[in-house]
């Protein structure tokens, strides 16, 4: 089921920046991660979904519902994790979730009753009534997380929910972001620089550089087999190396592997017969893996 579709997205801000320049994309159900180095246009994305900003052209609905015209019906149907820092210090979290679920139209008591499931879903339950001055940064995330939680929404958008976590904090994060996708049925967008991290956790990428979109699939298809094949021998390489070049093949070795790319359909058993030949200990032979990172460019993938 599509829930997210652009058309020729773009948008301009006062100064000529384009954060977004015509951004066609259908995105499925799931958790996705939005991918891009910082200034790619991620939160640009994420402002324009929750009808904050109206784009300069082109088109976007969330569930089919145009943020811009409907924005009420749109931010009933979804959750909001902002990236910054924004809670309130001299309250509890029990009383600033609840405050929220009262602003998205909550009765008092279901707004209550659903702060404490929200709180309990991150973690928090035990320590609800302290005030969040007082908490870890790792908690203060967890409290966005809920306040974006508590309406019960079908869709969250989670602005680099990892921000400002130690190594610990950021597993911790990622595999709570993992179950609520998985555990509770509801789509998540998680917009991270980090590609290492919604890589793990997420079905499908929207990868986008300088606001173009690079690449939206699912990562399964992303990662699919290549035409390369690893050859790994446990003596005799660099013997194995000339004897296919001898054959025509091109080798490129990577450390203890010759990478051959598979140029027919019988490329693989003339390298399995070279190694036989040769009489060389096979130690391993598979096709090489498509990294998402192959994704980005050089200098982006520096950086993401
Ligand atoms: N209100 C604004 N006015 C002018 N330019 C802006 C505004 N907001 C964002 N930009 C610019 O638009 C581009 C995209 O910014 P955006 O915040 O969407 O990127 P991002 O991928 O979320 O980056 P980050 O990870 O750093 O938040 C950047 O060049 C940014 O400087």
């Amino acid at each position: 089921m599509t829930i997210i579709a652009t058309q020729a997205l773009t948008k301009t801000y006062g100064g000529g920046v384009t954060a977004l320049a015509d951004l066609t994309v259908e995105v499925d159900a799931g958790v996705i991660g939005l991918v891009g180095a910082n200034g790619a246009g991620k939160s640009t994305f994420i402002k324009i979904m929750l009808g904050l900003i109206a784009p300069s052209s082109g088109s976007l609905r969330v569930f089919e519902l145009d943020p811009v015209a409907e924005t009420d019906k749109v931010r009933a149907r979804v959750g909001y994790m902002p990236e910054n820092d924004c809670l309130p210090p001299d309250v509890s979290a029990s009383e600033f979730v609840t405050h929220v679920g009262r602003l998205s139209g909550l009765p008092k008591t279901a707004a209550r009753e659903r702060a404490s499931e929200a709180l309990r879903h991150v973690g928090l339950y035990e320590e609800r009534y302290r005030q969040i001055g007082g908490y870890s940064t790792g908690m203060k995330q967890r409290v966005k997380l809920a306040q974006a939680l508590v309406h019960d929404p079908d869709l969250l958008l989670l602005d680099e929910p990892t921000n400002g976590l130690d190594p610990a904090g950021r597993d911790a994060m990622l595999t709570l972001v993992h179950r609520i996708g998985n555990e509770f049925g509801i789509s998540v967008v998680v917009c991270s620089h980090l590609l290492g991290e919604v890589e793990r956790i997420c079905d499908s990428l929207i990868a986008i550089e300088g606001g173009h979109l690079l690449r939206a699939d699912r990562i399964s298809s992303m990662t699919a087999a290549s035409d390369v094949l690893a050859v790994e021998v446990s003596e005799g390489t660099d013997e194995l190396a000339s004897a296919l070049r001898t054959l025509g093949f091109k080798v490129t070795p990577e450390g203890r592997l010759l990478l051959v790319p598979l140029e027919s359909d019988v490329a693989y058993d003339r390298i399995l017969q070279a190694v036989a030949d040769l009489d060389l200990p096979l130690h391993r032979l598979d096709q090489r893996r498509h990294r998402v990172a192959e994704l980005f460019t050089a200098k982006e993938t520096a950086d993401v």
